[in-house]
């Protein structure tokens, strides 16, 4: 490390940094002006081109000027947009810029002879008014040298070409805006002051990006080709989710022409954690996918009413899955198709145009067929209807702006069959409802034939949704990512259902079995199974080195772990306390909680946030009646503070960190020696980054007797 004045290199680098900064605030300026400018410009073109239309609707003629010059209005005002959003982001990348310029700079001799290079790397990608790079995106090509953490030779990919080039120079910075606090030069590939100063700091309310410390076998994560099925499995604190958000971020950077943020859907365990990830790509200058938790899916659905479908038997899937190969749709499985109160087909009509179809299987393609024979119905009935007189003198008594709304113009009919053309557009604009509820398939009572099928009385959401798509196919086809958070705590059925229900999306699955905290969940090998049985083969990367927490935490949790995992796991050396446990030997509750609470008042001083974990809801309720409100309890729709001592169930602390974490209950009541509880415990001690304490009321759980 050097933050001398008095070295050179520390006072270039400084230079440098002074140019670029100022260079970054031109550009803030004339960007700004550009846009102020073009604003006004804009507003006033804008002003007198709308004072020059005249609304009339009084003719045909008249109404049509007035829609051209409205439309002409339109196409400006696109342009103006156009323009204006370009700008907009560059801005915006300027601004992100001003906080710190950049993080690091790779020296890199291009070609053996040549002068050698430097390259800057900063969150985003800038060049000066020659289009000469000053600072260049993490995400581009080039930046990957800077992540390899290789000195000498070493490579990059540059659109499917592997590019070798030599590393002379990996210089990392601590800047803030326009200030340089310190440089690290690194030599030796592990060597990382930069990473070693990140994990010094306290907890934060939110999870930060990682962008300037990114390691190599997370860059080899993010930066991992497009592949149908990604499944990485890392331990607690290998960030797993910090990698997600990273990989996001490089997949927008990768494909910012075509890919939008509601094209990326990405499940998380549950409201707390979403909050706790929610600023990590703003902060990049991203935006935030479609997040969900597996409630808010199947409430999207409007299926919140039939439980959480997590539980069902995965067998009946599978036999709805034969069911439906096998059978036939019977008239009760039908229902008619409805705009409003209004029936348009009758459930007859809607049979017959099944049975049109009888030799075709059930499935995706007989409904897409039935699908366009009801709107060819519905299509001649509106024609049939466009005769009646009755609807003409409805359509004639419409006012002007009603005509032009439907029409796009006034009408004034000349004989019969004009009137009939026009009252055909007249009903299909009125009943153009029907048409999609044909295409929702509400005609098809999806409950009655999955009772039918697995005999039995209601349908779990989870059936529902697997045979809806399986009788229609679908699900949300414009998903081209989703991302799953904490994989290992999904069922078969739930893994079985996203499957299906995206079935053109690119999946990315983050788990760690060993945090598997509920019965029940899908082991990796049957994650593997379910997606290559729909998206092809599944790749496997591994995360090996705990971040989060101190190198004696590390080794109390992975303590629990069979040894020849053990063996392979490595944590980032740095000081840290022992972990302290605390066994309340005479089993007294009096006695219990008073040392719970003693422990709590003394973590209440400290700087941070501490964590009591409970096991589950219930002993969370219990210590926070014992406890008192020194002590806030968590739930589902908390905001965690910054500092202090919380409590919670270790459901709600899935995914989250905390300064110093209290294991408490830690007897073999509650953590007996099953591989439910050691996941259980495995889960709470490793939310710890600085410290744990472990209290048990008698003797100790003997997951952990040494
Ligand atoms: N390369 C890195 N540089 C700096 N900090 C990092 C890095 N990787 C991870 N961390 C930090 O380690 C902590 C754990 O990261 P994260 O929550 O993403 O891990 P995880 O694998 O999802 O954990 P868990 O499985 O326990 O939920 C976070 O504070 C994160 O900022």
């Amino acid at each position: 490390m050097a933050d001398e004045t008095h070295d050179a290199t520390f006072r270039e680098e400084q230079d440098h940094l002074s140019a670029i900064y100022a260079q970054l605030c031109d550009l803030r300026d004339t960007l700004t002006e550009e846009i102020e400018t073009s604003h006004k410009g804009a507003a006033d073109d804008l002003r007198e081109m709308s004072e020059e239309i005249r609304p009339d609707f009084g003719g045909t003629d008249e109404t049509m000027e007035t829609l051209a010059a409205i439309e002409t209005l339109n196409s400006v005002i696109d342009t103006y947009n156009q323009y204006h959003d370009f700008t907009v982001e560059k801005l915006q990348r300027v601004l992100l810029l001003l906080r710190q310029p950049y993080f690091a700079k790779v020296t890199l001799e291009m070609r053996p002879g040549r002068p050698p290079r430097d390259v800057y790397i900063g969150a985003a990608g800038m060049t000066d008014e020659h289009k000469r790079p000053l600072i260049v995106d993490w995400r581009s090509p080039v930046a990957e040298t800077y992540y390899n953490q290789e000195m000498g030779p070493t490579s990059y990919q540059v659109d499917g070409r592997t590019r070798t080039v030599n590393l002379l120079l990996r210089r990392q910075f601590d800047i803030t805006r326009d200030t340089l606090n310190s440089y690290f030069d690194t030599t030796v590939a592990i060597e990382d002051s930069l990473l070693l100063g990140a994990l010094k700091k306290h907890h934060s309310e939110k999870l930060a990006a990682i962008t300037a410390t990114i390691q190599r076998e997370q860059n080899a994560v993010i930066r991992h080709e497009d592949v149908p099925v990604l499944l990485v499995s890392g331990i607690a604190g290998s960030g797993k989710t910090s990698v997600l958000l990273q990989r996001v971020a490089y997949l927008f950077y990768q494909e910012r022409k075509t890919l939008s943020a509601d094209q990326i859907f990405l499940f998380t365990p549950n409201d707390v954690f979403r909050h706790y990830i929610d600023t990590v790509l703003p902060s990049m200058g991203e935006k935030n996918p479609r997040i969900f938790t597996w409630r808010g899916f199947l409430a999207s659905l409007g299926l919140s009413e039939r439980g959480d479908g997590r539980d069902g038997d995965p067998e009946e899937l599978a036999h709805l899955e034969e069911g439906v190969r096998t059978m036939t749709l019977e008239p009760d499985d039908l229902r008619e198709v409805r705009c409003g109160e209004r029936v348009m087909l009758k459930a007859s009509s809607v049979a017959g145009a099944v049975a049109k179809f009888s030799q075709i299987p059930v499935g995706p393609r007989l409904t897409a067929l039935v699908k366009d024979e009801l709107h060819d119905r519905l299509d001649r009935k509106l024609a049939a209807l466009s005769k009646s007189e009755e609807v003409w003198e409805e359509m004639l008594g419409l006012d002007v702006e009603e005509q032009v709304e439907v029409f796009g113009q006034t009408i004034s009919p000349a004989d019969d069959d004009e009137c009939a053309a026009y009252a055909l557009t007249y009903l299909r604009h009125l009943f153009s409802g029907a048409h999609d509820e044909i295409e929702r398939g509400n005609w098809l009572r999806i409950d009655r034939i999955g009772m039918r099928v697995l005999g039995k009385s209601a349908l779990t959401a989870a059936e529902w949704v697997y045979l809806k798509l399986l009788v229609m196919g679908g699900g949300e086809k414009s998903a081209r990512y989703v991302m799953v958070d904490e994989v290992q705590d999904y069922t078969v059925t739930q893994l079985m259902v996203l499957a299906r229900y995206f079935p053109r999306a690119h999946f990315m699955l983050l788990g760690d079995e060993h945090q598997a905290i509920r019965e029940g969940t899908a082991t990796f090998d049957q994650v593997r199974q379910i997606f290559s049985a729909t998206h092809g083969e599944v790749e496997t990367c591994e995360l090996l080195t705990s971040y989060r927490s101190s190198p004696e935490i590390t080794e109390l949790f992975t303590s629990l772990l069979p040894l020849d995992e053990r063996a392979r796991l490595t944590s980032v050396q740095r000081a840290g306390t022992p972990p302290r446990v605390v066994e309340v030997v005479d089993g007294d509750a009096g006695h219990y909680v008073a040392e719970l609470a003693r422990i709590a008042e003394k973590a209440a001083g400290e700087e941070g946030l501490t964590a009591i974990v409970a096991a589950d809801a219930a002993r969370a309720n219990w210590l926070s009646k014992q406890l008192g409100e020194s002590v806030q309890l968590v739930d589902r729709n908390s905001l965690m503070p910054a500092s202090g001592v919380v409590l919670m169930d270790l459901r709600l602390a899935k995914g989250l960190e905390f300064d110093h974490v209290v294991v408490p209950d830690a007897q073999a009541q509650v953590y007996p020696d099953t591989p439910l509880a050691r996941r259980r415990l495995y889960t709470a001690i490793s939310r710890a980054m600085h410290e744990v304490t472990i209290v048990s009321q008698g003797e100790l759980t003997p997951l952990l007797a040494r």
